[in-house]
């Protein structure tokens, strides 16, 4: 893996905090009120010494010391409570920005993550970023301060303690910085790893009878162990740093207070200083002390904080899909449409003309550089157009183009009209409905499912559509009727009846066009046949284009696009097409019985 610069984390970082900096440098200023206070009670017990010495009143130096402790702890607490308070607010602005950033986000990019470790971005390191970053940062910001202003004061009472201390706790530092770099380091390679591990874990488990049946449990045990091996081992590095770091601090704070012990008590028996100026700087020594301690524990959290925050900046940084990366050379060819605005942005709404048809023309796209559609020109018009084709022709593609999932290298797709890339694709999709191979059902009962594209809930429509789809019977029959589970994804519902309800929320969704993809593949031939013909005969105003492995859509629908190599090879009705002997070898590929002479 690349493991970033440091400056790439103080980066992402800035840009993270810098929409709060008023709020941030509140809690930095509570933070510094606190320990300013903590700083002044040396001073105030030095003058209790030196009044003592005098025997001058102990009343107001008594008074000053109680009302610093009382100042100190009022800016603890309300410190404490702004840093966790703006924490939860930072998180919870970061949570959403990143979720709205994967919704408008092109489907290729998000799909180019594993999965798990897109969790382990969206979940633990998010988790890891609200309970480290800011505390630390607060920490790391204001400790430097304390030391700084308590060793002005200790240069102030004797310039020669204070420059004992200077040694000591400087050599002490360097060392901090030096093992920091590593421990940030070595942290986002155990992140890095656990997202791995948490991947395995999440296909193990959305394929979890797969693996049982193939017997993979072993393989996919041991991909496990070794990403969390991995993780465990850059662990071990950082805890081995860490340790280093804490016990450089400790031993630095306490041969500190032993130097200036020692050098103190002989500048005493000189008279260079009274027995006040040696208690305030050991209680400098002392003060300092316990905020360099927990200085340490916040630079190992700052660490793993940044490595988080890294991690879940890649998100936010990826590209939104309204402006595409690179320009298609759509606008040259055809139609004389006008070229898209100059920032990349589509102009708004292009008028749809009454025309209802989807066109492709001289389409090329390439995934990975490797061309899958090459030319592709077709027209879908209202009614049914099969899509057919061997298995990775394109039909899903050209289904993916329909939509803008992904953008052609070359030519032009038009909705009625109108080149979709001259739309805005909230305005494009809104004419376009979609049930994807796997139809999974977005919703916890069948009323969300069926609903959940449709801009109003006309109980009456959904009854309808579940009619078309052949599911009013079932849905009548269950107790809890249309407020019945579905379980996550559709998982209480059976693969058949998943798609079904999918095609129902298609439906209901108005839209000039319907795409399915192998919406119907796991209906029995009876289902299949009731559902192809309700959808023919309910929406003959519709383009429903369907990629189909089935010969019973090809044989209904109203045109036959059939894809091979990424160009169509032939197209027609099913009776027209029967004459190519490509197609003939298609239909009885698919179904040996099917008398195609
Ligand atoms: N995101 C992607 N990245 C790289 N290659 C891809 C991607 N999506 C599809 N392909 C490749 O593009 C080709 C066409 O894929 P597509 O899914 O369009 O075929 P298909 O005709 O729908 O196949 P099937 O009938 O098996 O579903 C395939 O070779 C596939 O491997």
């Amino acid at each position: 893996m690349t493991v970033q610069s440091p400056d790439t984390s103080r980066r992402a970082l800035w840009s993270w905090i810098s929409s709060y900096k008023w709020t941030f440098s509140g809690v930095l200023l509570l933070g510094l009120g606190a320990q300013t206070a903590g700083l002044a009670q040396p001073l105030a017990t030095k003058a209790i010494f030196d009044s003592l010495a005098t025997d001058a009143s102990l009343f107001l130096p008594i008074a000053i010391l109680l009302a610093l402790a009382v100042f100190g702890l009022t800016f603890n607490y309300f410190g404490e409570y702004a840093s966790g308070r703006l924490s939860e607010r930072a998180s919870r602005d970061l949570r959403s920005a990143v979720l709205r950033r994967i919704l408008a986000s092109r489907v290729g990019q998000i799909e180019g993550f594993p999965s798990g470790d897109l969790l382990s971005r969206t979940s633990s390191d998010m988790r890891l970023v609200q309970q480290t970053a800011i505390p630390a940062l607060v920490d790391i910001l204001v400790v430097p301060l304390t030391v700084l202003a308590g060793v002005t004061f200790m240069l102030i009472i004797d310039p020669v303690l204070a420059l004992v201390v200077i040694v000591v706790l400087g050599v002490a530092t360097v060392a901090q910085y030096l093992l920091f770099q590593q421990i940030a380091t070595y942290t986002e390679v155990a992140q890095d790893h656990l997202g791995r591990a948490t991947g395995v874990v999440n296909r193990v488990l959305l394929a979890l009878r797969t693996v049982k049946s193939a017997r993979t449990e072993g393989r996919e045990a041991a991909e496990f162990d070794r990403h969390a091996g991995a993780a465990f081992r850059a662990g071990v590095r950082v805890a081995r740093r860490q340790a280093l770091t804490d016990t450089t601090t400790y031993a630095a704070v306490d041969l500190t207070f032993l130097i200036v012990l020692a050098v103190g008590a002989l500048r005493l028996s000189t008279g260079a200083i009274g027995i006040g100026d040696l208690v305030a700087i050991l209680l400098y020594v002392i003060i300092i002390q316990e905020p360099l301690e927990s200085l340490v524990g916040s630079i190992t959290e700052l660490a793993t904080g940044l490595a988080a925050l890294r991690r879940v900046m890649v998100l936010l940084r990826l590209p939104s899909e309204e402006h595409p990366p690179a320009v298609v050379e759509h606008s040259r060819t055809a139609n004389g449409l006008p070229p898209a605005a100059a920032d990349g942005r589509a102009p708004p709404s292009a008028a749809v003309s009454l025309r209802r048809e989807i066109e492709f023309s001289g389409v090329w796209l390439a995934h990975d550089e490797r061309p899958v559609l090459r030319g592709l020109t077709m027209r879908a018009r209202p009614g049914l157009t099969a899509v057919v084709g061997p298995s990775g022709a394109g039909k899903t593609s050209t289904l993916s183009l329909i939509q803008r999932f992904v953008d052609p290298d070359r030519g032009a797709i038009r909705l009625n009209g109108t080149d979709i890339h001259q739309m805005r694709l909230s305005e494009l999709r809104k004419h376009i409905s979609y049930v994807q191979q796997e139809a999974p059902l977005l919703g916890e009962t069948i009323r969300e499912a069926v609903c959940y594209s449709a801009t109003d809930l006309d109980e009456r429509r959904m009854w309808q559509v579940l009619e078309w789809v052949g599911l009013v019977e079932w849905v009548a029959d269950q107790p809890a009727g249309l407020d019945t589970p579905v379980g996550e994804g559709g998982v209480r519902v059976s693969g058949g009846q998943r798609q079904r309800l999918a095609v129902a929320r298609a439906l209901l969704q108005d839209g000039a066009a319907i795409l399915l993809d192998e919406a119907t593949s796991q209906l029995d031939p009876p289902n299949e046949q009731r559902l192809v013909d309700s959808l023919v005969r309910h929406n003959r105003d519709r383009i429903i284009i369907a990629v189909t492995h089935r010969p019973s859509l090809a044989v209904q629908a109203d045109q036959v696009i059939m894809l091979m190599d990424g160009v169509v090879c032939a197209s027609g009705t099913h009776a027209e097409m029967l004459t190519n002997p490509a197609y003939r070898k298609l239909i009885s590929n698919w179904n040996p019985q099917l008398d195609v002479s």
